[in-house]
This record gives C-alpha cells, sequence and structure tokens, in this order.
C-alpha cells in the first residue's frame, strides 16, 4: 500500500508520471484542466502536487492541503505557487530550473527572427491568396550587427545571448549578479542598470523571473530609451512588461513590434489591443517550453525530485529551503537527530517564551554547512508546544519569527574536549540554558546539560532529576523509583564545580508514574523533576 498520494494536476510527460509511479510507495493520479473549486475538494487527500503553470496553488488551496507536504513544479517560473503560503503551511516547493532551458532560449530566438522578418502575418496573407500584396507589405529588419539588450542573464538570457553572437549581434546585458568576469567570459557589454542597457538598443529580450521587483520592468520610460523601430521579444513572464505602454510605444511608431510567449493575464482575451497589431508582430501561446525534449527533462526531473523528497528525505532544487543531497543527508543525519533532541531538551529544560535560540558548532562540523542541523533543532524546539503536524523544517524559521523567536548560527574555533560539539542555546533576557551534544562514531550522544557534563543517549524515556549535592540522594531517588517498580535502565550523575548541585539523568523502561513524581518533588533537597521521552 503506498504511503505518499501524488496529484499531478497539468499536463506533464507520461514518462514522468511512469518515474513517480514506479515507486512503491507512492500513488499517482492525473486530473488536469480541474477547476479552481474541483482542485480545492481534493487537495486535502494529497501529500505531493505537480504542476506546470496553469495550476494557480492560492493560499486558499494551500490551506486546504493539509496533507500537502511537496509541489514540484515541471518547469523554473514559480509565480502561480504562492511561495509564503507554502512555507508557512510547510510545503516544499521544488522545480526544475535546468530542463527547458535550450527550449525556451531558442523559443524566444524564432520568435525575435519572426518579428524581425513578418513570418506570421507575412504566412496568414499568403494562405488568404494575398501573396502578391504581403512581398510588398512585409519589408523585415535585418538583425546583423544590431545592438541586443538582454533583461536577465541567468541560464535562458545566457543561451540567447550565444545564439545571437552567432548572428553577429551586439549584446549587452543586465542582471544584478552578472560580474564583469563573467560578462568578460561571455563577452557581452555588461550593463549597471536596466536603462543603460535599454539606452540605444535595437532589441530587447526578457529573461527575469516575475516578483513584485521585476513587475512592468519595461514600461513607458524604458520603451523609450529605445532606438527608433526597436523590438520587444518576451518569452518569459507577461507581467515583466506594461502591455498598455507597449501598445502605446509600437501605436506611435517608436517600437516597431513585439514577439511575446506569455502575457499578463493568460489566456489573454480574444479583445486584447495587441491583437489588433499586425507588422513585426508573433503571439504565441506559452509554448516556451513545449518540445518533447524540454517536457521529458522536467517531467522526469520533478517526478524524480518528488520520489527522491518522499522515499530518501532528499532535497533538490526547493525554493522555500536548503538543498540536501542523499550523500549529504546521509553524512549530517546523526547531527540532525542530535539536533531535534537538542530542541526537545531545551523546549522540557529551557525557559518559557525564549527570546532567541543560538547554536553552534564547534570543531570539524563549523566548516560544514549546518543551516539543516540548526532547523531541525528549532523545529524541535517548537514541535514540543505545537504537537499537531503544524510545525516543521520547512515552516519552523517563519513561525519563530511569528514569535519573535530569533534563531542564531555560530561556528565557534576554540577547542573543545570533543573533535565535533553542536550547543544548542536558548536565551530569555539574561536568562541562559545550554545543551549540547556530540557523535561518537556514528551516535549522537548528550554530553552537556546545563553546564553540567553527562552522556547519554538521544532515544529512550527520561526522568531528569536536580538536587542539592549532598550524600544519600541518589539512595532516596533509586528507592523511590523501585517502590514505584520503574526499572532503571541507564543513569547518568552529574555536578557543579562548587558541589551544590547535581544532576542525575535516568533512563526508565516504563513511565514514571505520577505519584512517583509527586513523591519526588516533596523531597527535601529535591529541586526539579522532569520526565521526557526522548
Ligand atoms: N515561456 C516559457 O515557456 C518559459 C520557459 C522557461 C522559463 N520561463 C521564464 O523565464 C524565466 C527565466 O528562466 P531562467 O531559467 O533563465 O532563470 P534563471 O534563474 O537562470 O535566470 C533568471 C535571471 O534573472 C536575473 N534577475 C533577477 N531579477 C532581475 C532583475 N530585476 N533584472 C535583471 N535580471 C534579474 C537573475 O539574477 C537570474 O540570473 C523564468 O523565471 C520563467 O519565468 C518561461
Ligand atoms: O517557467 C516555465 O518553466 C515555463 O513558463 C513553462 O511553463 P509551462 O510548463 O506551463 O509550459
Amino acid at each position: 500500500m503506498a504511503t505518499y498520494r501524488v496529484l499531478v494536476s497539468d499536463p506533464i510527460s507520461e514518462k514522468g508520471v511512469e518515474a513517480l509511479a514506479a515507486a512503491p510507495e507512492i500513488s499517482v493520479d492525473v486530473k488536469t484542466g480541474l477547476k479552481p473549486e474541483e482542485l480545492l475538494k481534493i487537495i486535502g487527500d494529497y501529500h505531493g502536487l505537480v504542476v506546470r503553470s496553469e495550476t494557480k496553488v492560492t493560499a486558499e488551496v494551500l490551506a486546504a492541503a493539509t496533507n500537502l507536504k511537496a509541489i514540484g513544479r515541471a518547469g523554473v517560473g514559480v509565480d502561480n505557487i504562492d511561495r509564503k503560503a507554502s512555507t508557512d503551511h510547510g510545503v516544499i516547493v521544488m522545480n526544475t530550473p535546468t530542463g527547458n532551458t535550450i527550449s525556451t532560449a531558442e523559443h524566444a530566438f524564432t520568435l525575435m527572427l519572426s518579428a524581425a522578418r513578418n513570418v506570421a502575418p507575412a504566412h496568414a496573407e499568403v494562405l488568404k491568396g494575398n501573396f502578391k500584396a504581403a512581398r510588398k507589405a512585409y519589408q523585415g529588419i535585418e538583425l546583423n550587427t544590431k545592438r541586443l539588450a538582454i533583461l536577465g542573464m541567468g541560464r535562458i538570457g545566457t543561451e540567447f545571448a550565444k545564439r545571437a553572437q552567432a548572428f553577429n549581434m551586439t549584446v549587452v546585458a543586465y542582471d544584478p549578479f552578472l560580474t564583469q568576469a563573467r560578462a568578460d567570459e561571455l563577452k557581452v557589454e555588461l550593463a549597471k542598470t536596466p536603462d543603460e542597457a535599454l539606452k540605444g538598443a535595437d532589441v530587447v529580450t526578457l529573461h527575469v523571473p516575475l516578483t513584485p521587483d521585476t513587475n512592468h520592468i519595461l514600461n513607458t520610460e524604458r520603451l523609450a530609451l529605445m532606438n527608433k523601430g526597436a523590438l520587444v521579444v518576451n518569452c518569459a513572464r507577461g507581467g515583466l512588461i506594461d502591455e498598455v505602454a507597449l501598445k502605446a510605444a509600437i501605436d506611435s511608431g517608436h517600437i516597431a513590434g513585439c514577439a511575446l510567449d506569455v502575457f499578463e493575464v493568460e489566456p489573454p482575451p480574444n479583445d486584447h489591443p495587441l491583437f489588433e497589431l499586425n507588422k513585426h508582430v508573433v503571439l504565441t501561446p506559452h509554448l516556451g517550453a513545449s518540445t518533447n525534449e524540454a517536457q521529458e527533462n522536467v517531467g522526469i526531473q520533478v517526478a524524480e525530485q518528488l520520489r527522491d523528497f518522499f522515499v530518501t528525505g532528499e532535497i533538490k532544487n526547493a525554493i522555500n529551503m536548503p538543498s540536501l543531497d542523499a550523500a549529504t543527508r546521509a553524512a549530517i543525519g546523526p547531527y540532525l537527530d542530535l539536533a531535534g533532541a537538542l530542541g526537545k531538551l531545551l523546549a522540557k529544560l529551557g525557559p518559557e517564551n525564549p527570546d532567541s535560540l543560538r547554536v553552534s558548532y564547534h570543531g570539524e562540523l563549523a566548516k560544514k554547512d549546518t543551516g539543516l542541523v540548526s532547523r531541525t533543532a528549532l523545529t524541535a524546539l517548537l514541535e514540543a508546544s505545537r504537537p499537531d503536524g503544524q510545525v516543521n523544517i520547512v515552516n519552523a524559521p517563519a513561525i519563530a519569527t511569528q514569535l519573535g523567536l530569533d534563531l542564531t548560527e555560530s561556528t565557534i574555533n576554540a577547542k573543545t574536549e570533543f573533535s565535533e560539539l553542536v550547543v544548542a542555546e536558548l536565551r530569555k533576557g539574561e536568562d541562559r540554558y545550554r545543551v549540547a551534544g556530540t557523535i561518537i562514531g556514528r551516535s549522537p550522544r548528550i554530553v552537556e546539560i546545563d553546564r553540567l557534563y553527562v552522556d547519554c543517549a538521544i532515544k529512550g524515556r527520561f526522568l531528569f532529576v536536580e538536587n542539592d549535592d549532598r550524600p544519600g540522594m541518589v539512595g532516596v531517588v533509586g528507592t523511590a523509583l523501585g517502590d514505584a517498580s520503574v526499572n532503571i535502565a541507564n543513569m547518568d550523575l552529574a555536578r557543579t564545580a562548587d558541589r551544590t548541585r547535581a544532576l542525575t539523568v535516568i533512563e526508565v523502561d516504563s513511565e514514571p508514574p505520577t505519584s512517583l513524581l509527586e513523591k519526588l518533588r516533596s523531597t527535601p533537597g529535591i529541586l526539579r523533576v522532569l520526565t521526557l521521552d526522548l
């Protein structure tokens, strides 16, 4: 019986569906073209969701998706998925960033050539029998030596640049992450601003994600910076262009035309103003990634990523989580277990309503990527007060922020008696409580509780007894446990350097009854008694 149910709600390649269904742990339902209300009704039954750009994964859908753990986007753009709501609900969002790069770059390039040479309107006229008239009407634009501005020099922008250079175009690129060294390597001019890239450009092509910052990145003012007779190409997202401004710039004759694969609203309405245009215009229905090759790539990639996430815990190409490959998962597995135990210990023993959790790493571990280890400690800390599955590794930082709890990480070079040490400290004002652990062999051990040195396992049922450090206390505790028929599996004793306070960590074989806890708590010299299942 499959453990995880995955809904594929947009068409992906058959091979992708097969790759997902091949895992015995996973059962797959393909239901494409669902209306929003139909999706809302069934999404609660699924642990995984696979989409392209059609399914809108809104905050409402995520609120109804009570079992959802992961969304796989078979493609690049994730603007159809409410990222914040996904994170708040603890749902991992992964995309497949590389699978459709070439197909999309080729489509964008095709669009540029088609707009320059009026391929679409000329074709339509030929079919209508207007061969001669069309020969006169559709004079083209040569691209050789023209200046091309690329906004967004990521995967697709870079591939577009290579093709444009083969056509002897001069390429100028703007991307906030493009360095001079990379620009030199790609033989493109580096623009410091979008305006600088657009000034004097004959063609612009957009390859940036749609975000609140990039919405209408191409507007009236920026179109005006381009040369008269310039072309606009957009194979990224419709919202990047102010379509009203574009229509006005084409009507005025400043911009010659446009080549668009994407629209502000998809599908665009039948009376869309750009549909009135004819010369140097070509419009396609979001076909950039629609090749057999790209669809197989992204379909299989998304299937493998979701399968690995459910089966091995591997996290690849997540946009709201650090990645975690299988090898790293295996290497840091014991530290994740240790961090979980430290978080639980702090929840039980540390101050309530803390201001911050500080996780510090000593030794070799300090050189590794410990982000997920810290997140695991935070998740375990928060889970203790929300045991109903509301908190997980994806949403723990967001929940902590809502609570005003800071998570800080530090690496410490000072030597300790352990080759590696993880210290988790909960702070509330001046009040601090710390616990620490290490890995011995492959086994996580707790080695410090509130500055007292212990050695205990991270799994089991424990009784913590803090008492004045005076003779006879261990006997009192042992006798009380014996009288209550609670067997001791392990016992570890620690005391402060000034010998005023002692801590006994007792691993027990059965749940200590309330009567035993009350008896211990009322025993003179016993300061605190707590039980904890780790
Ligand atoms: N039409 C289609 O079918 C289709 C197919 C694939 C991708 N896309 C779209 O194309 C976009 C780009 O895809 P990609 O694979 O090249 O992504 P990418 O992440 O490799 O590249 C995006 C680049 O944009 C840059 N960027 C971000 N903000 C910017 C800004 N304000 N100005 C300039 N550059 C900025 C980033 O630094 C990055 O280098 C995707 O986000 C997606 O929306 C469309
Ligand atoms: O962002 C993408 O990957 C493209 O826009 C492709 O979208 P699609 O999968 O809906 O064709």
